[in-house]
């Protein structure tokens, strides 16, 4: 039977930096779910938080404010040895798999760290046999297996970070742009892979990406952050053929259209981008968006517009006439 309880539950995350000028509101008041076996694509432009909403998940950084459970547990602020089982359940796959990899380590080393680090194997035989395992299943050549990384090519590096990521048998991996750095061409392959990993092991996975084409690919559901804010949440095909906030309209406008008989009219977006530091507690969006009103001063929140489908617009059931 499908397990619908959420594998990791965010509600109301934050992450803020102190920089000179004040507080950089990086991550603000995120809330989701993700069950076992789904995927959560969170998309929206450079610098709108995605990195680092991951990154503090996973206990890489300290959360200002909000919580993080795994398995209904809350593990937050958890330490030591608590801390360290968190970590090992939840992994990250990094955009850049070359500067993620130690250049002075063969790549069998490099899958054997964690299996080193988690104290889990009782002889160095053991952990070689797993090392191996793992490279089989991402489909690194056994010739391959005492290569430095500079030896191989970005989508074989990849497939390295990935089965470092997998080797602890994580239950929740943050895919933090993990194929943008790769030719076209190599992309899907590590994306069906990705996918592949994902049926046999049943985790869930948060993928971060700018591409939209990837994530209508892979994702079960999208959430678009804007600014450090989450703008409009829903299942993958909803907000793609139903988008409702004027900032994802203009994101999906910006994808080229295969359809000859519906050209998509791309959405230029005019006016300064609103600054993370000390923002006004309006509509973040506000100062770019066709749609600003008086009432987007206020505070705004996320509602559910539809079925599941989540917009924090005071305006969207106006200007999409619902
Ligand atoms: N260590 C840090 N100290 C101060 N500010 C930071 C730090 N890390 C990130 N930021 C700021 O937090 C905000 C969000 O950055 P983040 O890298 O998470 O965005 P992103 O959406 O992942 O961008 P990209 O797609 O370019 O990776 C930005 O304003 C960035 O300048």
């Amino acid at each position: 039977m499908a397990d619908h309880s959420p594998l990791i539950e965010v509600k109301n995350l934050k992450k803020y930096f102190k920089v000179p000028s004040g507080m950089n509101h990086a991550v603000d008041e995120v809330s989701f779910e993700i069950c076992r076996g789904q995927t959560l694509g969170v998309v929206g432009e450079s610098g709108c938080g995605k990195s680092t909403l991951g990154r503090t998940i996973i206990r890489l950084l300290e959360a200002t404010d909000g919580n993080v459970y795994l398995h209904g547990e809350d593990i937050t602020h958890v330490k030591g040895h608590q801390l360290k089982q968190a970590r090992e359940k939840m992994q990250i796959v990094f955009q850049d798999p070359y500067s993620s990899l130690n250049p002075r380590l063969r790549i069998e080393s490099t899958i054997m760290e964690p299996l080193k680090y988690s104290g889990r194997y009782s002889s160095k035989k053991k952990m070689r046999e797993e090392a191996n395992r793992l490279m089989e299943l991402v489909g690194i050549d056994e010739r391959l297996r005492q290569s430095f990384p500079h030896e191989l090519d970005g989508g074989r590096r990849q497939r390295v970070g990935i089965a470092r990521a997998l080797a602890l048998h994580p239950d929740f991996v943050v895919c933090d742009e993990p194929v943008s750095a790769l030719d076209v061409s190599i992309q899907a392959q590590v994306l069906n892979l990705l996918m592949d990993l994902q049926e046999q092991m049943g985790m869930a996975y948060m993928f971060v990406t700018h591409d939209l084409s990837v994530v209508r690919h892979i994702a079960n559901d999208i959430l678009v952050m804007y600014l450090g804010q989450a703008v409009e949440k829903a299942p993958t095909e909803e907000l793609f053929h139903r988008t409702l906030h004027p900032y994802t309209k203009a994101l999906l406008s910006a994808i080229p259209s295969t359809d000859i008989h519906k050209p998509m009219q791309r959405i230029r977006l005019k006016g300064e981008i609103t600054s993370p530091i000390n923002p006004k507690p309006g509509c973040r969006f506000a100062a770019r968006c066709p749609y600003a009103a008086e009432q987007c001063r206020q505070p705004q929140q996320l509602t559910e517009i539809l079925p599941d489908h989540f917009v924090k617009c005071c305006r969207c059931r106006e200007i999409n006439g619902l």
